[in-house]
């Protein structure tokens, strides 16, 4: 199951509004056949592997199939997946987690027992869910799913106290990066990292699609249009600013809309910051996608934890020490607190990419379930 979650995972970004899954095909512990769902209307991952394992020449009927999620019982944009596993003569089913949607869930389950298929439930449930938990975001809190990604120094500095952050991670950590901008909707900064890094936010990558992701910047300072900006210059039409109203009534902002760009401007939090739910929420509701990827910097991190919106975090921690205490944090924004305070992650993997250490964490509070509770309303962001 182990390796369904992984190979369910390469479906990131790709799937949406369908959830990531994925399927392996054993028999007596080998794997014969594997698969996963690859995009919104392709097949699912059990029919990629049981095609995988017919082309092979498999017998089935001495095999189990792993999947993820439980087995679509229903006609969709494709046929329902019990039926090609009754049809393909699998005779054992291990489900890492039921369908969430209360419609469905235990439907695929019960269809197959009652076909005499023996059906466990529950394999490796914490990471399947997990595998499920941006999909239970777009149905319950209607906003994208955000992974944050930092590149960090060991003593935990994303850039020097001068701003100089290229770069903390080295070049195979950074291609990996761009394969992930390739399979977002949008990339979303602080107003600290345009002012210091004036990024492009493109995907560079040879993996790149043909769709750019869009530059997204929260700041309560906006530039002046005719700054010598990346995104100015190069892709305004592609960028928006979250912003105050104040700001957002200026015309600053609208020699910015002349440009091309468009501006948000969102309520305020309780504690004086811009609500960065709204935003998404708005994101959602425009149709602009599922999935955003948050590139710092620090300040904007916290903002996003603190929200409950960070929903995973890939840190690039690299092997390299600045070690002065002003340099710029992964995470900064709060006042004096004791360790109680601290905000609780879980690690879910780690692994090397080049000389650095790639560490994927979720938020302790989220279970591979909408958590946080949405706030009951939100004012919708107005595009002027
Ligand atoms: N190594 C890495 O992975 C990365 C390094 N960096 C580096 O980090 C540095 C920038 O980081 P940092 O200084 O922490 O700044 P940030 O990029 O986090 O930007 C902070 C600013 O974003 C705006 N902002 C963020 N959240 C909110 C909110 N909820 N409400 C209102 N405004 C918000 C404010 O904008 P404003 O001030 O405009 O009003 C705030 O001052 C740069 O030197 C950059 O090179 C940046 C990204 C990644
Ligand atoms: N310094 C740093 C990163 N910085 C991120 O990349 C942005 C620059 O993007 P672009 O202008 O498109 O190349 C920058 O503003 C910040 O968000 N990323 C990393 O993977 N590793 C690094 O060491
Ligand atoms: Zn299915």
């Amino acid at each position: 199951m182990q390796h369904a979650v992984e190979l369910g995972e390469t479906g990131f970004g790709r799937t949406a509004p369908n959830p990531c899954v994925g399927a392996v095909i054993t028999r007596n512990g080998a794997v014969m056949a594997e698969g996963y769902h690859t995009a919104c209307g392709a097949p699912h991952a059990e029919v990629e592997a049981i095609a995988q394992a017919r082309a092979a020449g498999v017998d089935l009927s001495e095999c189990t199939l792993w999947v993820t999620l439980e087995p679509c019982n229903h006609h969709g944009r494709t046929p329902p997946c019990t039926k090609a596993i009754i049809e393909a003569g699998i005779r054992s089913v291990g489900i890492g987690t039921l369908d969430p949607n209360p419609h469905v869930g235990g439907g695929g389950t019960a269809f197959l027992r009652d076909q005499g298929v023996e059906v466990e439930v529950g394999i490796l449930e914490p990471a399947c869910r997990d595998l499920i938990a941006d999909f239970l975001l777009w149905q319950q809190e209607k906003r994208p799913g955000v992974l944050l990604k930092l590149a960090a120094t060991l003593d935990g500095k994303i850039a020097t106290r001068s701003g100089h952050s290229a770069w903390v991670s080295g070049p195979e950590a950074r291609e990996e990066v761009h394969g992930l901008r390739g399979r977002v909707d949008g990339v979303l900064v602080g107003g600290g990292t345009l002012r210091a890094d004036n990024p492009r936010l493109t995907c560079r990558s040879e993996r790149a699609l043909n769709k750019q992701p869009l530059a997204l910047v929260v700041t309560s300072r906006l530039p002046e249009a005719q700054d010598d900006l990346h995104l100015l210059r190069h892709r305004p039409q592609e960028t928006i600013f979250w912003t105050t109203d104040d700001q957002s009534r200026t015309p600053q902002a609208d020699a910015l809309r002349a440009l091309g760009c468009r501006i948000w401007d969102l309520p305020l939090t309780a504690s004086g910051m811009l609500d960065l739910r709204a935003g998404l929420t708005h994101f959602f509701d425009q149709g602009l996608g599922h999935t955003i990827l948050c590139e710092g910097g620090g300040r904007l991190a916290l903002a996003l934890a603190e929200q409950g919106l960070a929903d995973r975090l890939r840190l690039y921690l690299a092997p390299k020490i600045l070690g002065d205490a002003t340099a710029i944090n992964l995470f900064s924004g709060r006042d004096e607190l004791d360790m109680g305070q601290a905000l609780p992650w879980r690690f879910t993997r780690s692994r090397q990419v080049g000389a650095d250490m790639c560490l994927e964490l979720r938020p302790q509070t989220q279970q591979g379930a909408a958590r946080n509770g949405a706030p009951e309303s939100i004012p919708a962001p107005r595009s002027r």
